[in-house]
């Protein structure tokens, strides 16, 4: 289990990070999702020790990241594939974490095959990697320990879509053997198919948390039509708040039956009526993270 509490990081006037509360727990996979610059990876660096929190904890299995006796035999981390050191192939880097950690020698071979990298690719410098081999290999240096929870900042990246897959059932599998999964993105479909809970940041602030059935059931109803102004405004005098999307669809809290009662009193033809769950999670995610997109938003940076 991973606890974040009331956790900020400042840098200078800037609050990168802005009293962030959520709790990954086991047997679950939980993903951090949030635009470019929202925090995640910030709150990842502080919960491993490398950046210190302004104010508040983050602690795994009960503890500080620097007060696990053996971290790797605890915590997989996975921050930045590019890291590794290019000059070394992947077998040495593996065979590193292998003696740091104590491991048995044959944990390598038996990594390497789990995270699917042959023993030719396992003798090539990493410098030759591509992005996808090098994220297999950030993987496997998580996995090697056989930890109990796993950090793992957008291990997605680079990664084509039968990888993208592997990883999936790779984290399924961990997470249904009890383990903790906490991984970034701002790949949402993945997320949406992977995760069991969601914890979404927008400019260093929890803007939405719970599991991914609740969210998504909380995300109202979706319609379009010929007028959706028209149809805004006749919600509005029916006490309904609705937003209107830059795509034409109109958004609001109500059930479907209350809008098409309100559309068919304002004589206003629908082309389109649903739960805006069937949407998916990204318009969920779009509009929760508004304030936060970079597009649109000429303030963004100077806002937190
Ligand atoms: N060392 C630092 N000094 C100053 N600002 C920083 C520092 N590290 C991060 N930031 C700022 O904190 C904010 C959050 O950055 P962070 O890397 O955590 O975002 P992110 O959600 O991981 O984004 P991305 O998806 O783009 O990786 C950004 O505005 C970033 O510029």
């Amino acid at each position: 289990m991973i606890v974040i509490e009331s956790l900020t990081r400042k840098y200078g006037g800037f609050t990168a990070v802005n009293d962030v509360t959520f709790t990954a727990h086991a047997g679950r996979v939980t993903g951090f999702l949030g635009p470019n610059g929202a925090g995640k990876s910030t709150t990842m660096r502080i919960m491993v020790g490398l950046t210190p929190p302004t104010s508040g904890s983050a602690t795994i299995l009960g503890r500080a990241f620097a007060d696990l006796p053996n971290p790797g035999r605890e915590v997989g981390v996975l921050l930045d594939a590019s890291a590794q050191h290019a000059g070394r192939t992947g077998r040495e880097i593996l065979t590193i974490a292998q003696r740091t950690m104590g491991l048995p020698k044959s944990s390598v071979a038996a990594t390497l095959a789990r995270v699917s990298l042959t023993d030719e690719e396992a003798d090539r410098r990493v410098r030759n990697y591509s992005l996808g081999m090098r994220q297999r290999l950030g993987i496997a240096t998580a996995l090697i320990g056989d930890p109990e929870v796993l950090i793992l900042d957008e291990p997605a990246n680079g990664l084509d879509p039968a990888g993208i897959r592997w990883m999936r059932d790779l984290l399924r599998g961990f997470a249904d053997d009890g383990g903790t999964v906490l991984l970034s993105s701002h790949l949402l479909h993945e997320i949406e198919v992977i995760a069991d809970d969601l914890v979404v940041i927008g400019n260093g602030r929890i803007v939405a948390q719970g599991s991914k059935d609740e969210l998504l059931a909380s995300a109202g109803t979706l319609v379009r039509c010929a007028s959706p102004s028209g149809l805004r405004d006749a919600l509005a005098a029916a006490a309904i708040d609705a937003t209107v999307h830059a795509d034409g669809t109109v958004r609001t809290d109500a059930n479907p039956t209350q809008v098409g009662e309100v559309a068919l009193a304002a004589r206003i033809a629908l082309s389109e009526l649903r739960p805006a769950e069937g949407a998916g999670l990204e318009e969920m995610f779009l509009e929760l993270t508004a304030s936060s997109q970079r597009e649109g938003n000429a303030t963004q940076g100077a806002a937190a």
